[in-house]
């Protein structure tokens, strides 16, 4: 386990931007790179259709580390450029071959599930060392958003595993479509701070900086990045009906929530959205980081296409330190042990979870045997659930 604290500050943010196809990720871009704060930033893009050099393009005279892959998707068939472009961008800027980037971008193409894209940041090995992932950022159609969410589920995955998500085109979309959109989007991601915005205009802070770690306090920031207080627990659909949050719509509204999450809309009875759960689950308990890492195996095992996105603060027996975790899938980032708990925490352990068709009370089931298992003294769980 390494010190997130210290490596964290040596390594280059990457903020992942995703969105469907003609969401407004390309306008968002251009204004952002005109601000001060993008001032030292790479760009990734990737153009998917597009015809391609006959191998990935890096400009030479790339001032602006700007470079465009024209190999096809991003999600699957360029994550071995992607690497290998993150690397070569790196090698130039220790070289001073190309300006000295604080920052990267990597946009993503509409159709792409980012999953893959997030797998690569977090466990590529040269990668890891040398980047980090700061957020993935979402944007959504104000538009075409609902039939997009409606018709295509990477859409909705796109959605799902946002850190920021921004509602684009609000100057032409209509009010009440808009107001629907971010209902639906809320239920979907009720963790991740949400704005409205039109032709790109944003306060890049808004968006950047959304990681573990903070680089204003040079330190992890727990609450910020897990924003458990949008979950509210004991809730099979994750977030609480009758329970009262806060949901960070930075438009100033509060969202009131008319029917639950996971429940069918009757003239839609297929959408893709019903089947997101998230929810935080919490655990008083200090637990035993083998029982929690077997845990976390047979979950990833049994569901690992399901489990979108987890983060989470683990209070490990024998240890002071909190332990972090954060998976994608089947893939997670190599779990990180902070020096200490923040300052007033509970210090229970809490995991938010982002997942497709697994309901809270199966995750909570699988722990619930493996913690009974350990206190058995590890004979086999699955026997146990057997009988
Ligand atoms: N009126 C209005 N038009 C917008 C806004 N954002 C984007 N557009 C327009 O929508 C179209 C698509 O925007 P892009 O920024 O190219 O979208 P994209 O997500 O990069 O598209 P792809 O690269 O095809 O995935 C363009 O014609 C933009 O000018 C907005 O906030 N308001």
């Amino acid at each position: 386990m390494s010190n997130t604290q210290t490596a964290a500050e040596e390594r280059i943010p990457v903020t992942v931007l995703t969105g469907f196809l003609g969401s407004g990720k390309t306008t968002l871009l251009n204004k952002l790179l005109r601000r001060p704060e993008l001032s030292d930033t790479a760009v990734i893009i990737n153009e998917f259709g597009e015809v391609g050099l006959d191998h990935l393009l890096v400009e030479k005279s790339n001032d602006e580390g700007m470079v465009t892959l024209n190999s096809g998707c991003l999600c699957c068939t360029v994550r071995g450029d992607l690497v290998r472009t993150m690397s070569e961008l790196f090698l130039k800027r220790s070289k001073g071959e190309v300006t000295p980037f604080k920052r990267m971008v990597v946009e993503t193409t509409g159709l792409a599930d980012p999953a893959p894209i997030l797998h690569t940041l977090m466990t590529d090995p040269l990668l890891a060392s040398r980047y980090r992932l700061d957020g993935v950022v979402t944007t959504v159609d104000g538009i075409n958003g609902a039939s997009t969410l409606d018709n295509h589920e990477e859409a909705v995955k796109q959605a799902a595993v946002a850190d920021r998500l921004l509602l684009t085109k609000v100057d032409i979309a209509e009010a009440p479509k808009l107001a629907e959109l971010k209902e639906r989007l809320h239920q979907l991601n009720p963790g991740a701070p949400f704005h409205s915005i039109s032709g790109g205009e944003i306060d890049p802070n808004q968006i950047l900086n959304a990681g573990l770690y903070n680089p204003e306090t040079k330190s992890a920031d727990v609450k910020r990045w897990l924003h458990e207080e949008a979950y509210a627990e004991g809730h099979e659909h994750g977030h609480g009906h009758h329970h009262h949050h806060g949901h960070d719509d930075h438009d100033g509204h509060e969202h009131g929530h008319e029917h639950g999450h996971g429940e069918q809309d009757p003239h839609n009875p297929n959408r893709h959205d019903d089947r997101i759960r998230s929810f935080c689950m919490t655990f008083d308990e200090p637990m035993s980081w083998s029982t929690v890492a077997a845990a976390f195996d047979a979950l990833v095992t049994y569901r690992g296409p399901d489990l979108l996105r987890m983060k989470g603060i683990l209070n490990v027996k024998d240890t002071d330190k909190p332990v972090v975790i954060h998976g994608v899938q089947h893939v997670f980032h190599p779990p990180a042990t902070l020096d200490a708990w923040p300052e007033g925490d509970d210090r229970k352990s809490r995991v938010v979870f982002i997942t497709r068709d697994i309901a809270e009370s199966t995750i909570r089931k699988v722990f619930a045997s493996f913690f009974e298992a350990e206190k058995k003294g590890w004979s086999q769980p699955e026997q146990q659930q057997q009988q």
